[in-house]
Parts: structure tokens; sequence; C-alpha cells
């Protein structure tokens, strides 16, 4: 596995753990989610979720089954409505500028019966640059072509997708996530079902993106080794328990408000 900068911010722990609440420390560049609450039908499944997604860092959703993981990030982007709050990127509802985001649901949520080639997927992802009705340029071909070739799958381009294993149907999607050159990136528990090659891509990318100032969040339920790749966590269960920096959010104590007893967890500590 790939050494992991466990460098903590330069903030205090108090000023991360709540900081919309209590010392915003949003740029406008951040994605602002505040007091967001939602409903479906009379039942509540978020209330009052305060936090902050940075750009440069990858951002982990955590928390147990029915916690709101998705709810959250569907909220966000528009998909299930806000009974309460808002979400601001950039200053400005988020909801208004979605042609800034690539958005990967899970993978139960995707018909792979759908008679589309991995080449189809992926230019999908060139839609909103281009319009349905033109026909695509040579740059969006590059694009998409540069995009296949970075997950690895490129010689898989004519194949059906339902033909393709778990780990390259999520291949594709990140590669589709890729070619739509999104400032924000959301993925629903990309890591489920798939293999340990397509992790490795799929971290690698991942971190990439971060590094090139794109805000990367990413739903995931999973607290094994695989949650030393993110740089900062939102933990929830129906509400926020806490944010911040992996290591200030890893604690026992928010862990067993979330999980609501004691649970099993990586941790990198000394
Ligand atoms: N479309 C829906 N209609 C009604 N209830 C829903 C709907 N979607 C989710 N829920 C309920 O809302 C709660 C939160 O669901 P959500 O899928 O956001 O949780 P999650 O943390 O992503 O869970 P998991 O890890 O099991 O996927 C759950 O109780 C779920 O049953």
């Amino acid at each position: 596995m790939r050494a992991v900068n466990f460098s903590l911010e330069a903030n205090s722990s108090l000023d991360r753990v709540y900081p919309h609440r209590d010392n915003p420390v949003a740029t406008t560049a951040s994605i602002n989610i505040a007091r967001v609450g939602v409903h479906y039908r009379t039942q509540e499944a978020l209330r009052d979720v305060n936090c902050i997604v940075n750009l440069g860092r990858l951002t982990g959703i955590f928390g147990p089954n029915g916690a709101g993981k998705s709810t959250l990030m569907k909220a966000m982007l528009g998909l299930v409505p806000l009974s309460s709050g808002n979400v601001l990127y950039q200053g400005k509802p988020l909801m208004q500028q979605l042609e800034k985001v690539a958005y990967v649901p899970q993978r139960s949520q995707i018909d792979w019966t759908y008679p589309a080639t991995v080449w189809d997927v992926v230019m999908m992802g060139r839609v909103k640059k281009t319009g349905w009705l033109r026909s695509f340029s040579g740059v969006s071909r590059q694009v998409a072509k540069n995009a296949l070739e970075r997950v690895g799958m490129i010689e898989y381009r004519d194949r059906p997708i339902g033909q393709l294993s778990g780990g390259q149907q999520q291949r594709v999607f990140l590669a589709r996530a890729l070619a739509q050159q999104a400032e924000i990136f959301c993925f629903d528990e990309p890591l489920v079902g798939i293999d340990q090659k397509t992790q490795s891509v799929i971290f690698e990318v991942f971190h990439e993106l971060a590094a090139d100032n794109k805000i990367v969040l990413v739903v995931n339920h999973d607290l094994g080794e695989s949650i030393t790749h993110f740089d900062d966590l939102i933990l929830l269960n129906r509400e926020l328990i806490a944010t911040g920096s992996r290591q200030q959010v890893l604690t026992e104590q928010n862990l067993y408000s979330a999980y609501s007893g004691k649970v099993m967890y990586y941790s990198d500590a000394a």
C-alpha cells in the first residue's frame, strides 16, 4: 500500500470537529452543507447536518447502514429534496451548478442490461460539454480515450457493459466521471464488490484528482485499512457525529456514537 501522509491540520481539533457551527472555515471554493435535513415521507433520514467539503482533499462519508450517507450525497445533488438547509459551492447553490459535478451512483442503481458499450458509457460523460444533438469532437474522443487508458480499460472499449466484471464496470464509470472534466467528483460506494486491482486504480485516481485541487467525495462504509486513504471524514448516523481530518474523526468516542457500541476499525495511530 502506498505511504500515507498523516499530518494534522493547523486548526485546533475543536475548530475542525464542528467547523461550520462554531468556527466557519469554509473558503468560497468549498462545498458548504448547512443545516441539511431530509425526510422520506414521514421518516426523518437526516437532521441538521452541517459540514464542509474542501477541495484538494479526499473526503469520505462514513456511518452504519441506514445512516443517511447516500441520502446526504443525493440531497447535495438535488436527487432527493431537502426538507431544510442548503448546499453552497463557491457561495452559490450547488444545485444550480450541476454541470460542474460528476456523480457515480451505487452499482445497484445502474441498469447493467442497458445496451451500451464501454465507449458509449464514457462518451456519455462528454454530453454536458458537447450537448445531446451535437456530434462528439475529436477533443471529446481524445478525452474519453485518455480516461479509459487511465483506468486500464481501453482494450474493452467495444465490449457491452453488461459483459464486464463488477470491478471493470466500476472502472468504466470512473472513466466516464473523468471524461466529464468536472470540478466536483461524487462516488456512492465505489468500493463495493470490486477486486484489489480496481481498488488500487480507484484510489490512485482519487488521489490524483485531489492533488489537482478537485473536490472528491466518496460514500463508503468500510472501516478497514482502505480508510487510511481518506484525508477528511464526515461521520453520520442520521445526524452529524463528527467531521474534520481522519485523525480527528476516528476516535473511539465518535465511532461509539455513530455505531451505538464498540466497533472494529483500522487505526494508523502510532
Ligand atoms: N427512496 C427512499 N424512500 C424511503 N426511504 C428511504 C429511501 N432511500 C433511503 N431511505 C431510508 O433512509 C435511510 C437512510 O438511507 P441511506 O440509503 O441514505 O443510508 P446509507 O447510510 O447510505 O445506508 P447503506 O450503507 O445501507 O447504503 C434508511 O432508513 C433508508 O431505508
